[in-house]
């Protein structure tokens, strides 16, 4: 049995600089108002992000973390420099180019789970792709709920699950497309401490195991510790960029949730 992303997934591990690049940021310069209300959110910002990656971006308030999440997901637009989602220039797109790649390329999960309180947890995972006139890769679709260990929970309505369970939904829904990358704005910012760390640990271990790509923006030290790479910013720049080698085999792969998967 694979017990490590090695095994199950030659040259998709975590910090592995073999794994193709996902996302690339280059030269991303963006400045807020003009005179004396003028800010550099991001001064000049490279950054490329492997297949497989679990990257939290750090920094103070204000330091520039949202608009860099903003710009790599093509919420927002640089004033100068360019991103790329697997391989693709999003300054190229046209508005309805760009809203196809959000829609089918990217997943999102944010602070608010953002659930529609009448749709069971299954309709709510199911509910972008539904949308997209997409159907699910069956197998992919059970690698996620498994790993995020929310089958039993999938008919019931988000006022019955806890907040953690709300939050596992929102990130089903965010991964059920098989997103290039998942980007997260402060995650965990509503959950309780256990289940913080819960959905971390598995978060790391979807990007483990599935070789999925996810770059987080945090505030909390703890929750920077289930990434492997972690990308501090200061004043619009990227003043720390670690990548961490974790043991290989800490995050045993579920077998039957990698079966078919990529
Ligand atoms: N729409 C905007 N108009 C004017 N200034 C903005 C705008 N958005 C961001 N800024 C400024 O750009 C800088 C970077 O903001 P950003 O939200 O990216 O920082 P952050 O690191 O995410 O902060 P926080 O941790 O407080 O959320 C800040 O000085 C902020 O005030």
């Amino acid at each position: 049995m694979p017990t490590s992303t090695e095994s199950a997934y030659p040259g998709l591990s975590g910090a592995d600089a073999a794994s193709p690049t996902v996302v690339e940021a280059r030269m991303l310069c963006k400045v807020y108002g003009t005179g004396g209300a003028r800010v550099t959110a991001l001064d000049h910002v490279s950054l490329a992000v492997s297949r497989g990656q679990f990257v939290a971006v750090m920094g103070p308030s204000g330091s520039g973390k949202s608009t860099l999440l903003h710009c790599l997901a093509g919420l927002d637009t640089p004033d100068a420099g360019s991103v790329f989602i697997a391989g693709e220039d999003l300054a190229g797109m046209s508005d309805r180019q760009l809203t196809a790649v959000r829609r089918d390329r990217l997943g999102f999960v944010f602070q608010a789970f953002n659930l529609l309180p009448q749709l069971t947890a299954e309709e709510n995972i199911l509910l972008p792709l539904r949308l997209a006139h997409r159907k699910p890769e069956q197998d992919w679709y059970d690698a996620v709920i498994d790993s995020l260990g929310i089958g039993d929970r999938l008919g019931h309505r988000p006022s019955e699950l806890s907040g953690g369970q709300q939050q596992r939904v929102a990130v089903a829904r965010a991964l059920v497309g098989r997103p290039e990358v998942v980007f997260a704005d402060e995650p965990t910012g509503a959950l309780d401490s256990a289940s913080a760390a819960s959905l971390l640990e598995t978060l790391a271990r979807m990007c483990e195991v599935l070789g999925q790509t996810v770059v987080m923006v945090t505030h909390d030290e703890n929750a920077a510790e289930a990434t492997n790479r972690i990308v501090r910013l200061r004043d619009g720049r990227i003043v720390g960029d670690d990548v961490l080698a974790r043991p290989t085999g800490q995050h045993a792969a579920p077998a039957a949730a990698v079966q078919g998967v990529r």
